[in-house]
């Protein structure tokens, strides 16, 4: 059995719903998670925007390290990509993006003058994978609150522009992008950061596969600090056994959230999930 079930209804609603928002806009904001910028993109997404222009996003830049930081951004560079970087809760890098999203608005009207149309508002809209932090995204690209940042439970509504400039107007909702069902590897990663909205999955196997990714990552310190356990000398499924033991009353259950939930809320500190490939 694989690790993640999908549920394949959803995903083909979801798809759909995004080209909708898609054919509606001149301008993509793609955000991904800064952990696995990799994981977090989808690889159709691509043909989806087509030619329009899109910035790439990696928003929850306060939970990796600088070091990952400077290594995308090289990377992105290599590969032709200009990347920005936000913490979409406290506000950091958005005035960045509205920057660009104003340029690139500027070039589109002057390309619409040279044909001799008149200038229009350009329209742009955020999309990502579920919870990725659009909606935190679009409050701070507008300045207020238009999108409730949390969980919500399939509330429709009127799709509404709002003016961020006399040339830029956004969608007040995000598009969502459906799952990938590609790779298992890049759908334990989402899992793991929670940017995987309906899909089932056994919190278990999800953290011992997040412990072994930790050691993978070289950032085993952290884990043998925070639990007093070195999970360099045993599997991640050892490694949550041997903390229910030593803290829970062998309660695994305990132990496994307390490990997901310390990683997911950035209590361990800044750790990277992926690093560029190299060569
Ligand atoms: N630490 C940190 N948390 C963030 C950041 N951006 C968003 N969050 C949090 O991540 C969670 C999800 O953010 P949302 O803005 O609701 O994400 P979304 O992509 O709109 O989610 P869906 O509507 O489920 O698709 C919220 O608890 C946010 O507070 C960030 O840059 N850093």
């Amino acid at each position: 059995m694989s690790l993640i079930q999908w549920y394949p209804g959803h995903i083909a609603k979801a798809e759909r719903q995004l080209k909708e928002h898609l054919k509606l806009v001149d301008v993509v904001l793609e955000v991904l998670d800064a952990r696995i910028p990799l994981a977090s993109h989808h690889p159709r997404v691509n043909d989806w925007i087509g030619s329009k222009p899109r910035l790439l996003v990696l928003n929850r830049v306060d939970m990796i390290p600088e070091s990952a930081r400077q290594a995308w951004v090289s990377w992105f560079k290599s590969q032709g990509e200009t990347i920005y970087f936000t913490n979409a809760k406290q506000g950091e890098g958005v005035k960045a993006i509205l920057k660009a999203a104003r340029e690139v608005g500027e070039e589109i009207n002057e390309k619409r003058k040279n044909r001799g149309l008149l200038p229009r508002p350009v329209r742009a809209v955020v999309i990502g994978l579920p919870n990725v932090g659009k909606s935190a995204l679009i409050n701070r690209l507008l300045g207020r609150k238009v999108v409730a940042s949390a969980r919500r439970a399939g509330v429709t509504r009127q799709l509404q522009w709002v003016r961020i400039s006399d040339t830029l107007e956004l969608l007040d909702a995000p598009g969502i992008i459906p799952s990938r069902l590609d790779k298992q590897e890049d759908a334990v990663k989402l899992a793991i950061c929670e940017d995987i909205g309906d899909a089932g999955y056994d919190n278990q196997r999800i953290t011992a596969a997040l412990v072994d990714l930790v050691v993978e990552m070289q950032y085993d310190e952290i884990l043998k600090s925070r639990y007093a356990l070195d999970p360099r000398t045993m599997t991640g499924e050892e490694f949550i056994e041997r903390l229910a033991q030593t803290r829970y009353k062998e309660d695994k259950e305990r132990a496994t959230m307390q490990i997901l939930n310390d990683f997911r809320k950035g209590i361990m500190g800044a750790i990277p999930l992926e690093l560029p490939p190299v060569g």
